[in-house]
């Protein structure tokens, strides 16, 4: 079997996020799963041929080091890895950065890299930035995470904070979304598995009508409400002295905080 990109790729920490771009790169035929070590102690049921460890091999080092642990654990997985050598290391950990890194784990470049859980569907959205001119590594930074979705790069570091509240914890405040559309329908009657399929597949028609006709989500949701109609109703309900806008910014303003202060967290002492 051929693989898209050569060479081995170290994943430290295959939980949540880190499974999901495994599952995803497999699945892609973007690495055969004997290209792969993951390296956590506490991982679950991994993919067929992936080999796990519970600390980085010594006097050995991958091509790509992806680093998906949470970022509380970085002082104590980091003293592991200060020995090995990666072309590319990209840490996906919120808030913390490059220079945190890079103080830490040597490699020749650090990419930093905000994805979001859909990346296991290939529908995922992820940041990227970097300071480093490498243009061969920012372009395999690139490739590895292209099969997982939108991605862009970012010239702005400090804008990680924003794009992590919004595409990084985004699906979660969805997810808070489609429950209450679920679970308002419930309360209005419906039974409760139906009324939970009539809301997730709403959410996801309505998303992807936004992304294929170009039109706004102001001018959408006017061709939803007709005049007079049900949907204005509503709508008057959420637009209430900008009720929804000011909660969705809240949101996101304690989101991208947190991310702040994660970053300071882990500058510590190097
Ligand atoms: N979950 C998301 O949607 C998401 C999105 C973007 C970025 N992130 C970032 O990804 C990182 C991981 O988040 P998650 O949600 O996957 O967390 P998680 O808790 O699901 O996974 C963390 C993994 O790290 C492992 N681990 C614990 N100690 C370890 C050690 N000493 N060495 C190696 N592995 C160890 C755990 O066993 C676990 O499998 C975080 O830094 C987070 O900020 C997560
Ligand atoms: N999950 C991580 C967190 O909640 C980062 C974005 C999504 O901290």
């Amino acid at each position: 079997m051929s693989a898209s990109l050569p060479g081995r790729l170290w994943l430290v920490g295959a939980g949540n996020m880190g499974g999901a771009m495994l599952e995803r790169w497999l699945a892609g035929g973007v690495f055969r799963p004997d290209q792969l070590l993951v390296i956590d102690p506490g991982a679950k049921t991994l993919p067929a041929g992936v080999a796990r460890v519970d600390a980085a091999p010594e006097g050995e080092s991958p091509d790509i080091l992806l680093l998906a642990i949470k970022p509380q654990l970085l002082d104590a997985v980091a003293p592991t890895l200060a020995t090995c050598r990666p072309g590319l290391l990209v840490s996906i950990l919120a808030g913390v950065e490059a220079a945190t890194i890079a103080a830490r784990i040597p490699a020749a470049t650090i990419v930093r890299a905000m994805p979001n859980l859909p990346v296991s569907l290939g529908q995922g959205v992820v940041a990227l930035h970097s300071d480093a001119a490498d243009t061969p590594a920012r372009d395999t930074a690139e490739a590895l995470m292209a099969p997982l979705g939108l991605v862009e790069w970012l010239d702005d570091e400090t804008l990680f904070h924003a794009v992590t509240a919004l595409s990084g914890s985004g699906p979660g405040f969805v997810y808070r979304f489609i429950a209450a559309l679920a679970e308002g329908g419930a309360t209005l009657g419906l039974p409760a598995d139906q009324a939970q399929r009539f809301a997730v597949t709403t959410v996801e028609g309505a998303a992807a009508l936004a992304s294929a006709s170009g039109a706004t989500p102001d001018a959408l949701a006017d061709r939803v409400a007709s005049p007079g109609g049900t949907t204005r109703a509503g709508l008057d309900v959420l637009d209430d002295g900008d009720a929804i806008r000011r909660l969705v910014a809240a949101t996101l303003t304690a989101a991208a905080r947190r991310s702040e202060e994660l970053a300071d967290a882990a500058k510590g002492a190097a």
